[in-house]
């Protein structure tokens, strides 16, 4: 399976210290690749770093064969991101939303053709600060692949949904990989990274301590679950 992200030895510092300290993993093209890991491990500044938001100290990182720093404005027509609540004035409706977002790429997708997909047209008029908890994160991956996207980078999507909203999302999600696009994943869950991901990497102070499907990370440390699994690559970080 060809690399669409490839991460050598990459290292990003705050004043406050390492955040990535020599993180090497490679994401493969169509696959939903899980990024796990302690507060504060790291896992945000990781995707940051690959979407072209900041720029690490050390190592190499290509995605889609490009410098995300350097070809960032390549990068952008190519990736999409999760916005965060804030990116969105409440007042703004759900189809203005994505006619803006569609206008930023040179070749988007058709905005209401990807508003019909994902279930949004009934909305098309509804504003954004009306919207229920579920429905902000569908319109969020609708805007995050209207630019038509070969890599869609999520972080912590289902963080704050309840159980119905976040069972959804997860089949929006594995909807996005059965299109070919590849998913990037940060996600607190155990039970999302065990049924959504074909595979992940467990971060923890900046470095990664495990990578693969959920069943050999399982295997790796004889657990019967991720969860436990998880457990057992970071427990340090309990005691
Ligand atoms: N903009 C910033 N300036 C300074 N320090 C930062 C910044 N962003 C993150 N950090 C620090 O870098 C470290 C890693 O943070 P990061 O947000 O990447 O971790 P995370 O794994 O995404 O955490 P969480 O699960 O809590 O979201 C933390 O110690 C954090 O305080």
């Amino acid at each position: 399976m060809t690399a669409i992200i490839e991460i050598n030895e990459l290292s990003k510092s705050y004043k406050a210290g390492k955040a990535v300290d020599g993180v090497t993993l490679t994401v493969r093209r169509g696959e939903i690749f899980g990024i796990a890991g302690p507060n504060g491990a790291g896992k945000t500044t990781l995707v940051e770093c690959a979407s072209g938001l900041r720029r690490p100290d050390g190592g190499t990182l290509r995605v889609l064969g490009l410098d995300p720093y350097d070809d960032r404005r390549a990068l952008l027509q190519r990736i999409g991101a999760q916005l965060q609540e804030a990116a969105l004035p409440d007042a703004i409706k759900v189809g203005e939303a994505l006619r803006m977002y569609a206008s930023f790429y040179d070749k988007p997708a058709d905005w209401r053709a990807v508003m019909d997909e994902w279930g949004l047209a009934d909305r098309r008029r509804a504003r954004f600060g009306n919207l229920s908890g579920g429905w902000k994160q569908r319109l969020f991956i609708a805007l995050a692949l209207v630019g038509n996207p070969e890599v869609v980078f999520l972080d912590e999507l289902t963080t704050g949904l309840d159980p119905a909203a976040r069972r959804t999302t997860w089949g929006l999600i594995r909807e996005m990989r059965g299109r070919g696009v590849t998913v990037v994943l940060v996600t607190h869950f155990m039970d999302e990274a065990e049924t959504l991901c074909d595979r992940l990497a467990i971060v923890d102070r900046g470095r990664v301590v495990a990578e693969g499907s959920p069943r050999e990370l399982i295997a790796e440390v004889g657990a019967d679950s991720l969860e436990n699994a998880y457990f057992a690559l970071t427990e340090r970080e309990m005691a």
